[in-house]
């Protein structure tokens, strides 16, 4: 690599100045366990629209950067902006009502429930606030509305995933694929602007998970919406991501194309040779 082309990569790698509009901004990002740092200064845009992938050798820092975004943990220091708006240290459910939010595994009372209830029940779904509403007298019609409207939408979202076929049956009762899909097929009844996905693609076939991205690139071209994904699987990062972001030790190593990433002398380092 000629001078020139180092030093450009080199700017590239710590700036985010090359992303025209940015939705989501994390500045100077830092995270301490007690006496351990696992986020140490990270900072990287998201664009509008992208499909931006977060990746990094085991222990980089990317799970606790995306729960750091996402309100579960409280960053020790820097900033998160969403949207042009400082979002830092805010809950999950108060992100969710400004459009970014993060899929949750299943939780277990969940799992006894139908995959149509578990759509229904998406948080940010009307249900829970229509529900307190029909004790209220005379609103009884606007609430079986709101049910109605929401029962669609629901059927809507199971068939964009191809899940419909399983409404009724238990979510405790699918594959871990599909559980996927309905992780999906939730956080999208929320109305969000961005996604954020911690391995989606971990235990789901290659059929499923080809469903999954189709999906994903289908929200993306039709709905604008914008997605940050962490991923080990790298042919998944490599073919479907225009924008990926590499961590090393709690802080942002480079970014840029599959390309640029793949030729990155310091990304192949950081991954102790192994292929990327
Ligand atoms: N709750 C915690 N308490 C103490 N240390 C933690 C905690 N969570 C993460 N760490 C440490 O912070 C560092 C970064 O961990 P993190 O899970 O964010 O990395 P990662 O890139 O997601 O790794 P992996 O790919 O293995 O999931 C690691 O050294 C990890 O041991």
């Amino acid at each position: 690599m000629s001078e020139p082309e180092a030093t450009a990569r080199q700017e590239t790698a710590v700036t985010s100045d090359a992303i025209d509009s940015p939705l989501l901004v994390v500045d100077g990002l830092r995270k301490e366990f007690g006496g351990v740092v696992a986020v140490d200064g990270a900072t990287f845009s998201v664009a509008e629209g992208s499909l931006t992938g977060l990746i990094g050798p085991n222990g980089a820092g990317k799970s606790t950067t995306f729960n750091c975004i996402t309100g579960i943990h409280e960053p020790t220091g820097g900033r998160v902006t969403f949207d042009g708006q400082s979002i830092t240290g805010l809950p999950p459910y108060t992100l969710a009502n400004r459009g970014l939010v993060r899929t949750f595994q299943i939780a277990r009372e969940l799992s006894e429930m139908t995959v149509l209830e578990n759509v229904m029940l998406a948080p940010g779904g009307q249900v829970g606030e229509s529900v307190i509403r029909s004790v209220t007298p005379g609103l009884r019609g606007d609430v079986i509305e709101a049910e109605t409207a929401v029962r669609d939408r629901a059927w809507e979202t199971l068939e964009f995933f191809e899940i419909d076929h399983l409404a009724h049956e238990n979510a405790g009762n699918l594959s871990g694929g599909q559980r996927k899909l309905l992780e999906m097929a939730r956080v999208l009844m929320t109305d969000p602007e961005m996604i954020l996905l911690d391995e989606p693609l971990a235990g789901v076939n290659p059929t499923l998970e080809e469903k999954l991205l189709e999906r994903i690139h289908e929200l993306r071209r039709e709905q604008g919406l914008t997605f940050l994904l962490v991923e080990h699987d790298m042919d998944v990062i490599m073919n479907n991501c225009e924008h990926i972001i590499v961590m090393h030790q709690g802080s942002v190593l480079a970014e840029g194309d599959a390309e640029t990433i793949k030729s990155d002398e310091r990304v192949l380092e950081a991954y102790l040779g192994g292929d990327v």
